[in-house]
């Protein structure tokens, strides 16, 4: 018995991975939350579940390691991208997830994905308020941006002195963002150059975040600071993002750390 699962990272940006391909899915918030337990479970920023699809490759569900469900992950979509084609031998294929069927394709070992567009109008966003997502009413003057889900995007003169740790669950939990949002704090080096730190909703520090960078480059090309394409600094490593006419893509490295089975006991203790 047991739950056949994978270990996977996105520049640092850690998932375990089910392939409930063929069956009923089984991860529940409660099997989230204690797997993601870095001392009680295996420990991951998202959990990835794979499931059979009618109109794409794969249809994917996200959760962060709250137990709360995310409405995208651009670095776990690119992994579960990298598990299926090294099983294929495709170079290109499609992924369904909540925001819709997204693109993926091979390049110089790297994966990249299409994000689609980013959500920049008021209508589209879960803010509080009539409040202008382009300028919000928060110290810093950050900008909403919504990949599917809301990112804060500040902007600062020095990435490596914020208080990352500090400052972020405090505007995740703002009561302009009635569901919660993730933070990024961006530092602008050139105009094809981004440093960025990150405070993920429902999971906290990582060392990468795809939708955040995909978010952080929309919001500093919507200011007129760097071009649609960009390099990004991440803790973890780099990302390349390019908003293009049919989306925000997103190229970056993929590692497949271990397989492993979750004992049927630990399940059974949910
Ligand atoms: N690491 C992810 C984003 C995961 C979801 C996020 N924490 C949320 O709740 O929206 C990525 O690579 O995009």
């Amino acid at each position: 018995m047991g739950l056949a699962f994978m270990k996977w990272h996105g520049a640092g940006n850690d998932f375990v991975i089910i392939d409930s391909r063929g069956r009923d899915a089984v991860v529940t918030a409660p099997l989230a939350k204690a797997l993601g337990d870095r001392h009680r479970g295996v420990g991951f920023d998202q959990l990835a579940e794979i499931r059979s699809s009618d109109t794409a490759d794969v249809d994917l569900d996200f959760w962060n390691n709250d137990g709360s469900r995310a409405e995208a992950c651009g670095n776990a979509t690119r992994c579960v991208a990298r598990y299926m084609m090294d099983q294929t031998g495709k170079t290109a294929l499609t992924i369904r997830t909540v925001r819709g069927v997204l693109e993926a394709r091979l390049a110089g070992g790297e994966v990249s994905v299409n994000m689609g567009q980013p959500q920049l109008a008021r209508d589209e966003l879960a803010l509080a308020g009539e409040v202008d997502p382009a300028h919000l009413p928060l110290a810093g003057d950050p900008m909403a941006v919504g990949m599917g889900n809301l990112h804060a995007v500040f902007f600062v003169d020095d990435a490596e002195a914020v208080d990352v740790a500090g400052i972020g669950p405090r505007i995740e939990t703002d009561p302009l963002f009635p569901a919660r949002t993730n933070v990024e704090f961006a530092e602008i080096r050139a105009r094809d150059e981004i440093r960025m730190r990150v405070w993920e909703r429902g999971t906290g520090i990582t060392l990468a975040c795809g939708s955040g960078a995909c978010a952080t480059a929309v919001a500093a090309a919507q200011r007129g600071l760097t071009d649609r394409k960009v390099r990004m600094e991440v803790d973890g490593g780099w990302l390349v993002l390019d908003w293009r006419d049919d989306g925000v893509w997103m190229t970056g490295p993929t590692a497949h750390v271990f397989d492993a089975v979750l004992p049927q006991a630990f399940l059974d203790s949910l």
